[in-house]
């Protein structure tokens, strides 16, 4: 209904809120936008926090860390889905796409895999692989210890890593990839593009692709062109060539998200 203004002055020379219920509705509803507020900065916060932890140890660490604290995983994919609402495209999509547009009879194995989106999408046979599993689909694992990989070499078409290259290890979650991958195997990688931009104090992607070809693959595609990841395609190679051990590999900087 609405006020008259005579009612209107009335109230106002008296001081009156207009009626105590909406007054007090409006009260609860700032105290609980500001609660809102405060819990998604401190969700955030500790969004940052785990995901500089990733990026700051080895696989078998991180690992550790969330044996001891599995529900830091939930909180950690609550906080990387909410920056990726802010990317225009996911990666994911993408390599999607890609397996989508070849024969549903390729095998495919998704290293570090999150919410395992790829294995929903897709009619392959997908392996998920993570640190903690909360699907029945996904395999708890550090992708670098090949033994907990249960896997057989030269068992795989498509190696995904779609973001994952977190540890400071990640040269052996790639040797690990060459491991189970059939000759003539894809690796599929989409990376943070300031962890390979050279202008913004990454590493040289040339660096990062000539040690990747040293570990016995072929380079088919380099995409630069979006925003905010970079997509590298190999294809491994026919025969063995790799002695591992004299490989180059670059220092990946940890992609570290800001306060938004
Ligand atoms: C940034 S998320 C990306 C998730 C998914 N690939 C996507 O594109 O949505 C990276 C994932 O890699 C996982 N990861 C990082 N290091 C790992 C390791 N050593 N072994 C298994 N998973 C790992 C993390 O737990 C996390 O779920």
């Amino acid at each position: 209904m609405k006020e008259t203004r005579s009612r209107k002055r009335k109230r106002e020379k008296h001081g009156k809120p207009q009626n105590m219920a909406s007054a007090s509705s409006k009260i609860t509803k700032s105290s609980s936008n500001f609660l809102d507020k405060m819990r998604a900065r401190l969700s955030g916060g500790h969004f940052r926090m785990i995901n500089e932890k990733l990026y700051t140890c080895t696989g078998d660490e991180a690992l550790d860390y969330f044996k001891e604290d599995p529900s830091l995983f939930d909180m950690y994919h609550t906080g990387y889905q909410e920056q990726m609402s802010h990317w225009p495209e996911q990666p994911v999509n993408i390599i999607t796409q890609w397996l989508k547009a070849r024969s549903s009879s390729l095998v495919v194995a998704d290293f570090g895999c999150g919410d395992a989106r790829l294995a929903k999408n897709v009619k392959n046979k997908v392996f998920s692989f993570d640190l903690v599993s909360n699907d029945p689909s996904v395999i708890a694992c550090d992708m670098s210890n090949v033994c907990v990989t249960p896997l057989d070499a030269s068992s795989i078409d498509v190696a995904v890593f779609c973001l994952s290259l977190m540890g400071t290890n990640f040269p052996s979650y790639l040797e690990e990839a060459h491991r189970v991958l059939k000759p003539s195997g894809w690796l599929l990688i989409a990376e943070v593009k300031s962890r390979l931009d050279p202008n913004t104090g990454g590493a040289d992607p040339k660096m990062f692709s000539k040690a990747i070809s040293d570990l016995g693959f072929t380079s088919t595609l380099k995409d630069f062109s979006n925003k905010m990841f970079v997509l590298l395609y190999f294809q491994k190679k026919e025969k063995e060539t790799s002695t591992r051990k004299g490989i180059e590999w670059p220092e990946l900087k940890p992609c570290l998200y800001k306060r938004r």
